[in-house]
């Protein structure tokens, strides 16, 4: 993977926040991630479905620098990105995890303030002299973090432990964790994981109020409702490729997708999918 971090030439608003090329990760003799490109614009919500094993969550790690794509590049806002998660992080991708990261020992804010540490100027030495910088600085990503607890529903709850949070409430306290390096993407891995119906709708609210503040979204879930109430677009993982791409129609309507959830396609069942226009679309695996 090409690690160079200079600032790319001719950056516009049509370069897209996030642009992920011909992405390969192969573990051994399996490849979890074969030959996938995909982009989410400014302003987009985008989505990445697909069956247990697809290579969800390894495309993820590829794009945050938890694992050194065997090849491709990865480029947010026109820059090829360092494979190196705080340097991903700098740049401006933050992420949730499938299995909740939360510092469950720590409250609430104080979690919101360990997100924040990678926009923080003041450095170790500061930290140990605790001098004015240190006390301003502090004091700042003190309030920058209410605000995000504030903002995500969660300010009541700033001097609770993380641990002794509902389980609805510790997905939106790592998403408020998130949020406080200032990303320019959000990727969620399966936000809604565990939630009920009610939870699922708010986390719905929440994630188009990160998109109304300029943040790109890219989400991982397997709750289709979710996904297609509130993605502009949608990408298909099967076995590590990506076979279709589109809105939620282009997705329901693909016999493939179909058959990668059912195992074959079902005709005149009354289930949506199977009576369904099955039309196809252009695909990588056809490229
Ligand atoms: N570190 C690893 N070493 C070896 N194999 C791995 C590693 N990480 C993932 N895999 C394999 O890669 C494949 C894709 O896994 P991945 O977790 O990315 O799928 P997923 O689409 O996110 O699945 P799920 O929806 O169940 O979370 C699986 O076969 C998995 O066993």
């Amino acid at each position: 993977m090409t690690t160079t971090t200079a600032p790319a030439a001719g950056l516009t608003t049509a370069t897209p926040v996030l642009e992920a090329s011909g992405v390969i990760m192969r573990f051994g003799g399996l490849t979890a991630v074969n030959n996938v490109n995909l982009t989410v614009g400014q302003g987009e919500i985008v989505g990445l479905i697909g069956p247990n094993g697809a290579g969800k969550t390894t495309f993820f790690n590829c794009l945050t620098g938890l694992y050194v794509p065997t090849e491709g590049t990865v480029k947010y806002k026109g820059t090829v990105l360092p494979p190196k998660p705080h340097l991903v992080t700098q740049a401006g991708i933050a992420r949730t995890f499938q299995n909740i990261r939360l510092f469950a020992n720590m409250t609430v804010l104080e979690n919101v303030l360990v997100g924040r540490f990678s926009r923080t100027k003041e450095g170790i030495f500061s930290a140990i002299l605790r001098g004015p910088g240190f006390h301003r600085a502090e004091a700042e990503s003190r309030e920058k973090a209410m605000e995000l607890l504030e903002f995500c529903g969660l300010a009541n709850k700033a001097e609770h432990l993380a641990r002794n949070l509902p389980y609805g409430e510790q997905r939106k306290l790592e998403i408020a964790r998130a949020l406080a390096s200032d990303p320019g993407l959000l990727l969620l891995d399966e936000p809604t994981a565990g939630m009920n119906p009610q939870e699922t709708v708010a986390a719905e609210e929440l994630v188009f109020a990160i998109r109304d503040k300029g943040i790109a979204i890219l989400v991982i879930e397997h709750d289709m409702k979710f996904i297609f109430n509130l993605c502009d677009r949608t990408a298909v993982l099967v076995q590590g490729q990506k076979i279709v791409e589109g809105d939620k129609e282009t997705v329901q309507n693909d016999e493939r997708v179909i058959t990668a959830y059912l195992g074959a396609p079902l005709e005149g069942t009354g289930t949506p999918e199977a009576d369904a226009d099955t039309s196809t679309t252009s695909t990588e695996a056809d490229k």
